[in-house]
């Protein structure tokens, strides 16, 4: 079975009529996102939020209704994918490059659902090498400041150049194998100037849906949500 599917369109439950939503990136919720599509077909009245231009893309052609994240005064439910999971239900995101447009949807969310398959749950961060959004300019600085906290951050590249976030920046992929402290190295990440934004995610998860290939799903719920 298709695990990201099953969680992807699991996340359905979660939508009323009349939300805003806010829509992640990815493969996983790309389910979502045509699951949403069906249901507007069918008279769900729905707004979106996209946090990437990819999405807007796909949630347009799927016939959800967007608006701007400046239009809204806040989002009802977002529904996003993630790399990596803890059982606090801390996160990993940034693996499509979407991490800083996610948090800001994220951030004026009521409440923040997460779709994966079983494999991104561990029990430390780290195994997925964190993505960090820096500014262009100097990011062999930024580069080597975030070396100094125990990593060897790895510019992402596509098509032989640093590939562009939708903001225009860089994305430094960060291998820090075991992150203990995730509140505490979001913290002195984003002290750094030349860091925009970290795809540390904490106490940011409501509910994390978890599906495996057999077809089983686990709805895992944050008793520390900070929002
Ligand atoms: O954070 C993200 C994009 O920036 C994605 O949500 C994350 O990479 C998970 O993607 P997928 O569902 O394709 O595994």
């Amino acid at each position: 079975m298709n695990a990201k599917k099953l969680a992807g369109e699991k996340a359905l439950e979660y939508v009323k009529d009349g939300m805003v939503l806010g829509l992640g990136t990815g493969s996983t919720v790309y389910w979502t996102i045509l699951g949403l599509g069906e249901l507007v077909i069918k008279g769900l009245n729905i707004k979106g939020v996209a946090t990437s231009k990819a999405t807007e893309d796909l949630a347009l052609k799927a016939g959800i209704p967007l608006v701007d994240i400046s239009d809204v005064y806040e989002i009802d439910v977002t529904i996003d994918g993630a790399d990596e999971v803890n059982p606090d239900l801390d996160l990993i995101k940034g693996g499509g490059g979407a991490l800083l447009r996610e948090k800001m949807v994220a951030s004026v969310s009521r409440k923040l659902v997460i779709v994966a398959d079983e494999s991104k749950y561990s029990a430390h961060l780290g195994k997925f090498p964190l993505p960090v959004e820096v500014v262009p300019f100097g990011w062999q600085t930024t580069m080597k400041q975030i070396s100094a906290k125990g990593c060897e951050p790895k510019l992402r590249m596509k098509n032989g150049i640093p590939m562009p976030t939708d903001n225009g920046n860089y994305i430094l992929d960060c291998p820090f194998d075991k992150i203990e402290y995730p509140a505490a190295l979001a913290f002195s990440l984003n002290m750094m100037p030349g860091v925009v934004e970290t795809g540390l995610f904490v106490k940011m998860a409501d509910t994390v849906i978890l599906a495996g290939t057999s077809g089983e799903i686990q709805v895992k719920e944050s008793a520390a949500s900070t929002r």
